[in-house]
């Protein structure tokens, strides 16, 4: 157990409450199955990485989590929730607990940065509209951009502002949980670095459960609690990262232990920053 996922238990013994229990997961496309008996859990507290070879079925997992996927048999609840029983309430309910930075920031292209950061605040509160942009101007500023970006548009940003203006719009309704989606892809060694210290700062005061997808192994050393590996149509293995260190799975030692993982682990950080090239 990590220090998160120990602190959460702390009170009284209690495993820490699961924020997303996948069990038995099936998913296929056609006659493709992509995930078969696939479980995964993310303790409140905990920051998660997932891995995999490029199409393990990270985002389609990603994807039926968040809803935007049904799987073919199995189960997914998130905060609680079952996604096969879920009322429109629940589902409600979960977006606004819920906060998700795709991996291009998703931004709408015709809205500013404060307009986007506003945008959940707008659909889902029926606050006063001068609350809710001193709530986004709020989110702007913890997640380091300043008041000289609010009137730009995404086009105007480059790709590490495009993420923070997205990590913000994520964070504006204060959820307990937030999805990442490869959230140092495209961005330079010292940006991606920023971005990981940001994550986990975020993390840390704001208690934040994170399920994040990434190939980015400085990201996995620098503020994952635990690492899912998707492998083999499933999670193989679900562990701290010096514990997968010492795995026999083909898959993790290559990863872990070829010459990224051991820049990434040893001294030559910087060159560690992208996906090793391995397939599944
Ligand atoms: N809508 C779809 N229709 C058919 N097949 C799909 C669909 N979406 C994903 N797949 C297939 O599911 C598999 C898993 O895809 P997924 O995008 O989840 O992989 P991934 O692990 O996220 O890969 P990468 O690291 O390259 O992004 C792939 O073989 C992909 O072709």
């Amino acid at each position: 157990m990590t220090d998160a996922t120990a602190a959460a238990a702390a009170p009284e013994d209690k495993p820490a409450e699961n924020l997303i229990e996948v069990r038995g997961l099936l998913s296929q496309f056609g006659d493709r199955t992509i995930h078969e008996n696939l479980d995964l859990d993310l303790k409140r507290g905990e920051v998660l990485g997932v891995v995999g070879g490029s199409g393990a079925g990270k985002t389609v997992l990603l994807n039926t989590i968040i809803g935007l996927k049904e799987p073919e048999g199995g189960s997914v609840k998130v905060l609680g929730y079952d996604r096969a029983t879920l009322t429109d309430d629940q589902a409600a309910d979960i977006e606004k607990r819920t906060g998700i930075l795709f991996q291009q920031g998703a931004l709408f292209s015709s809205l500013t940065v404060l307009e986007n950061v506003a945008a959940p605040l707008v659909e889902h509160t029926k606050l006063p509209k001068s609350v809710m942009y001193e709530l986004a101007e709020l989110k702007i500023a913890m997640v380091g951009l300043k008041p000289e970006h609010h009137h730009l548009k995404p086009a105007e940003l480059s790709g590490g502002m495009k993420k923070r203006a997205g990590l913000a719009r994520a964070l504006a309704l204060d959820p307990e949980l937030v999805f990442l989606d490869e959230p140092t892809a495209g961005l330079d060694p010292i940006g991606a670095a920023a971005f990981d210290e940001l994550i986990r700062q975020l993390a840390d005061d704001l208690g934040l459960s994170v399920f994040m997808i990434t190939h980015d192994l400085d990201s996995l050393y620098a503020i994952c609690d635990e690492v899912a590996v998707l492998a083999d149509k499933r999670v193989v293995e679900k562990a701290t990262v010096q514990e997968l260190e010492r795995s026999d799975h083909p898959w993790i030692k290559e990863y872990f232990l070829g010459p990224r993982g051991r820049a990434a682990h040893g001294s030559d950080r910087a060159s560690a920053r992208s996906e090793p090239e391995m397939s599944k």
